[in-house]
């Protein structure tokens, strides 16, 4: 466990730009700084919402109980137990804040990223990209014509073929790279550190495999196919930007006669 400690509680904000934490623990007397107030200012981060705030304090009165719980903090724990179950209790406290935001940020179908954390994440990546001066590569793929599986199938087959297409998807790609589901049948994936080309190459492999596979539902064998658009950071300078013209390419494959990939245009 990585454990940063501020002696200044000023300085948070900063901190927070190199070190993302599963729990913040707190004092409620602080040089200059109410605890409570701090609090106030961290829940106000989208980022953090659930993250587990704790607060250690030598007071028990119910009063500041109350007080810590109003400010949307989760619990106050004592200052006067020994250090191993104060340990155990904060090591709990983690691992649940852990699973809440894990399941916070999945789509409940694929258990891929959300719409939001796929966003928030090709986010960080572009600009932990710059900051290293590598390219980050989005790619944005799209399952053709799928009302038509819906409509022949049911609702319950699509939902079986997006599965598939994002189990497909998460073992092809690498723990670095990011896999969300940014709406529907519409997937977004985020690769740090790549080439164009590769991704490309890889996107291109996916289309290929999927184009074969064969979806069992009841006696019927559902084939599907994608288009995706895919651009790159050198290309493009902001998240709206890239995005923007990843969705472009992706409606040029469509226009194109789906069951391809296209790279954005400059
Ligand atoms: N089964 C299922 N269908 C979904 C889900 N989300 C979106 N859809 C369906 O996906 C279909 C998307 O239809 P369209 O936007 O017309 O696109 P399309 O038929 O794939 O056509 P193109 O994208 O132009 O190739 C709609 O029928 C939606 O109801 C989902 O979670 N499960």
């Amino acid at each position: 466990m990585e454990v940063n400690i501020l002696n200044e509680p000023s300085q948070i904000l900063e901190a927070l730009v190199d070190f993302e934490p599963d729990i913040f623990l707190l004092d409620l007397y602080m040089p200059k700084v109410n605890g409570l107030e701090l609090a106030k200012i961290i829940r106000l981060l989208d980022k953090y919402d659930s993250i587990p705030i704790v607060f250690l304090t030598s007071e028990n009165s119910m009063q500041t109980k109350l007080q810590v719980l109003e400010c949307g903090c989760d619990d106050v724990l004592s200052k006067n137990i020994a250090p191993d179950i104060l340990v155990k209790q904060i090591v709990s406290r983690l691992k649940r804040g852990k699973t809440i935001k894990y399941l916070h940020s999945r789509d409940s179908l694929t258990g891929l990223l959300n719409h939001g954390q796929i966003m928030e994440a090709a986010n960080n990546a572009l600009q932990q990209g710059e900051r290293r001066g590598s390219s980050t590569v989005i790619a944005m793929i799209d399952l053709d014509h799928f009302k038509l599986v819906n409509d022949r199938y049911g609702h319950a087959a699509g939902d079986k073929v997006i599965i598939g297409l994002a189990q497909l998807l998460l073992q092809h790609m690498r723990q670095t790279d990011y896999i969300g589901r940014y709406g529907g049948e519409e997937f977004l994936i985020v690769f740090p550190d790549a080439s164009i080309d590769a991704i490309e190459r890889k996107i291109n492999r996916i289309r290929d495999i999927l184009s074969t596979l064969q979806f069992k539902h009841g006696d019927s064998n559902i084939c599907v196919t994608l288009s995706g658009g895919i651009a790159s950071s050198d290309n493009f300078d902001s998240m709206a930007s890239i995005s923007a013209a990843a969705d472009k390419a992706l409606y040029s494959a469509k226009e194109k006669g789906r069951n391809n990939i296209q790279l954005a245009k400059i």
